[in-house]
């Protein structure tokens, strides 16, 4: 079946071999393996071995969906939330089958503020998401609709999609950002991470601690690899997050052994600033990945 779907998870088969497994929970694309030259099926995200997969915390990998707030929660409607926000730790429905074709496999997820009660007492604001997952041949297409259901209120919020790319970080190389405005969450005092640097890089590595947050990017990225790369393109999400914890990843209890060399988080959002939607409008991100076929 091109569509398989438990209480758990959901699983999309392409006919022409690639699949993608998304958990309910928090609607965490948690696999996505599409063939390489040789036509045996590889996997192009990182999950850590060590993850937990059983929907009592935020998965180690895949693509957890972020929304309404990127990290700390720094807007007066967040505060209660936790780091990243709900949606990545809340059980999504299944909705509908989108698409059924040799074009695309595309299947459609829900998560609305009255589906869970704890949410009321988490974030005063009315919202309903909707995340469309469509696989093809060499390409995953992810798109985030936030719709605010509130005949009166307005909703801030921010969204980003963490992607786990892997690939070996001491080799991996993201462009091009040169000449972007960025801010590097690795300094050491809130002043410095508050500064705004300048890429001065053509290639950005993660060689070292990296966690950088860039304003205003391009919306396409080429993540390149001996051997691979991988196509970003993304829409609506104006900012982009670079990260790799190198060392600092020992501190995270559902991280594998040396498992930060094995990927680099290429993350699309609108993480700086708020997207402000007035009542019963709906905003759309976008996130295309595409396996390079050099
Ligand atoms: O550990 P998590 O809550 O999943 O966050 C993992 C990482 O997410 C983003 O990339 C942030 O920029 C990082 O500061 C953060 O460490």
């Amino acid at each position: 079946m091109p569509v398989d779907h438990s209480d758990s998870k959901v699983t999309l088969n392409h006919p022409k071999g690639s699949t993608v497994e998304i958990l309910l929970y928090g609607a965490t694309i948690i696999s996505w393996k599409v063939a390489d030259k040789q036509g045996s099926l590889q996997e192009r995200l990182f999950v850590s071995s060590k993850a937990s997969l059983d929907g009592s915390k935020p998965v180690r990998g895949g693509i957890p969906v972020v929304f309404p707030c990127f990290g700390a929660p720094t807007h007066p409607d967040h505060l209660k939330l936790p780091q990243h926000g709900l949606a990545r730790n809340q059980n999504w429905s299944f909705d509908s089958i989108v698409m059924d074709n040799s074009a695309g496999v595309s299947v459609r997820l829900t998560l609305d503020s009255s589906a869970n009660p704890k949410n009321a007492s988490l974030y005063p604001k009315e919202f309903r998401l909707a995340y469309v997952v469509t696989l093809a041949e060499h390409q995953l297409s992810t798109d985030l609709h936030v719709e605010n259901p509130s005949a009166t209120e307005t909703i801030d919020f921010q969204a980003l999609l963490h992607t786990y790319v892997r690939a070996p970080a001491d080799n991996v190389f993201v462009t091009p950002l040169h000449g972007l405005s960025y801010f590097d969450k690795t300094e050491a005092t809130d002043e410095a991470r508050a500064t705004a640097k300048t890429e001065t890089r053509q290639e950005v590595d993660v060689k070292n601690f990296t966690d950088s947050v860039y304003q205003g990017a391009p919306g396409q990225y080429r993540v390149t690899w001996p051997g691979g790369s991988l196509e970003i393109r993304a829409k609506e999400f104006k900012d982009v997050v670079v990260w790799n914890p190198q060392e600092e990843g020992r501190k995270m209890s559902d991280m594998e052994a040396d498992g930060w060399k094995n990927y680099v988080c290429v993350e699309p959002g609108y993480v700086r600033g708020f997207v402000t939607l007035e009542p019963k409008k709906s905003w759309i991100g976008q996130q295309v990945l595409t396996v390079g076929q050099d």
